[in-house]
């Protein structure tokens, strides 16, 4: 273990503590202690017929182009070199004191149905993307692509529900329907997402104590956000920030970057001075360098190069970003943030970074006010 990792781990809950509760996170930054990696075993592409997996994965590309896609399973070389880079990342993990669940996926390549629609599946590498947790609570989103329906069986809803054993809540919302009425195309011919009925993917949100963000996009509706908003009235005094016209398309995660409390890291491409979300007044505001655009060994990745400022943070102090962003790594030591590099060679490939393939399940962060 190098110097670096052995003046980065946390002190272990004393003895003397409560016992940790199964499920705890309010926030994207305190100290880590249990999360859950995801599994790129039997990823694949799912057929861009399907007007979800269109408007999911390649919003921007025409139909022509998207005959360009190659559907089906990633190349051998992505599945086998990206399961080597969560393996290492999940032993840093763990040599952090970090509890690591890594559940098995499920095969993607079954072909499953609805009254209105017959989809093949995706992916398990980014557990970020379908659930968040808030507290004790695990809430299932539902996302508005019909290939990640049934995404969370297998592993992933085992390991759920022996959290809700272990006295966590464990929540769903509403199952959409995603039939054709909830798609359109625009005057491009492009899809876009309508408001039938509220879908939205969980990395459209992200939380920061009793202030949540929401990012309206092609990957979260405005029912999406009403359900969420209705739904936090029963946690309690949450203020939920919808964001707007910033980043239309999948998630938010590769636009705002929550580092520490009073700190974060914004995509100056998609952000100015005058559209900082309000929540992040009085905050440090580190405006993210030039992310180097890291070439992806197919025609058509699933992520832009932004996904070099996607990056998990293992507590304030300790960072876990992509190796291949030296410039990016140099701002956040300058902000007194001990980084670990580390490598997911085909991220842009997969469509998910640091935050992406991690879904942090108990953090030492309390309910707090960061943004007042
Ligand atoms: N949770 C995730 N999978 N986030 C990845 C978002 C990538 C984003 N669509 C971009 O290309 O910038």
């Amino acid at each position: 273990m190098g110097e670096t990792m052995t003046n980065v781990i946390p002190e272990s809950a004393s003895a003397g503590e409560t016992a940790r509760p199964a499920v705890k996170s309010w926030d994207e930054f305190t100290q880590l202690r249990e999360v859950i990696v995801g599994d790129v075993a039997n990823a694949r592409l799912p057929r861009m017929s399907d007007v979800s997996a269109w408007l999911a994965c390649y919003p921007t590309l025409s139909e022509k182009e998207l005959r360009e896609v190659s559907e089906g399973a990633f190349p051998k070389q992505v599945i086998e070199e990206t399961t080597e880079d969560l393996a290492t990342l999940i032993s840093t993990l763990r040599d952090l004191g970090v509890t690591v669940h890594q559940p098995a996926a499920p095969d993607h390549a079954k072909v499953f149905s609805s009254p209105d629609w017959t989809s093949d599946g995706y992916l398990s590498y980014c557990p970020r993307d379908i659930t968040m947790v808030l507290g004790s609570a695990i809430i299932e989103t539902p996302s508005p692509m019909r290939a990640r329906y049934f995404e969370l069986l297998g592993g992933m809803r085992e390991l759920f529900q022996e959290y809700m054993l272990r006295g966590a809540t464990w929540l769903s919302a509403p199952k959409p329907r995603l039939a054709d009425d909830l798609f359109s195309l625009d005057d491009d011919g492009l899809p876009l997402l309508g408001e039938s009925e509220p879908v939205f993917d969980a990395a459209n949100v992200l939380r920061i104590g009793r202030d949540v963000i929401y990012q309206v996009s092609r990957s979260g509706n405005e029912l999406g956000l009403r359900w969420l908003e209705s739904t936090l009235r029963l946690f309690g005094d949450f203020r939920v920030h919808p964001v707007r016209g910033v980043y239309g398309y999948t998630h938010i995660d590769t636009t705002i970057t929550l580092l520490r409390p009073g700190l974060v890291l914004l995509n100056p491409e998609r952000l100015t001075e005058e559209t900082i979300p309000a929540c992040f007044r009085g905050w440090d505001i580190l405006w993210s360098p030039p992310i180097r655009d890291v070439p992806a060994i197919v025609k058509r990745p699933l992520s832009a190069p932004w996904l070099g400022m996607n990056l998990l943070m293992v507590s304030p102090e300790v960072a876990i970003v992509d190796e291949d962003q030296p410039e990016l790594i140099s701002a956040m030591e300058k902000k007194g943030i001990t980084v670990l590099p580390h490598k997911l060679r085909h991220s842009r490939v997969l469509g998910g970074g640091f935050h992406c393939v991690t879904l942090d399940v108990v953090r030492d962060g309390d309910l707090e006010d960061y943004c007042r």
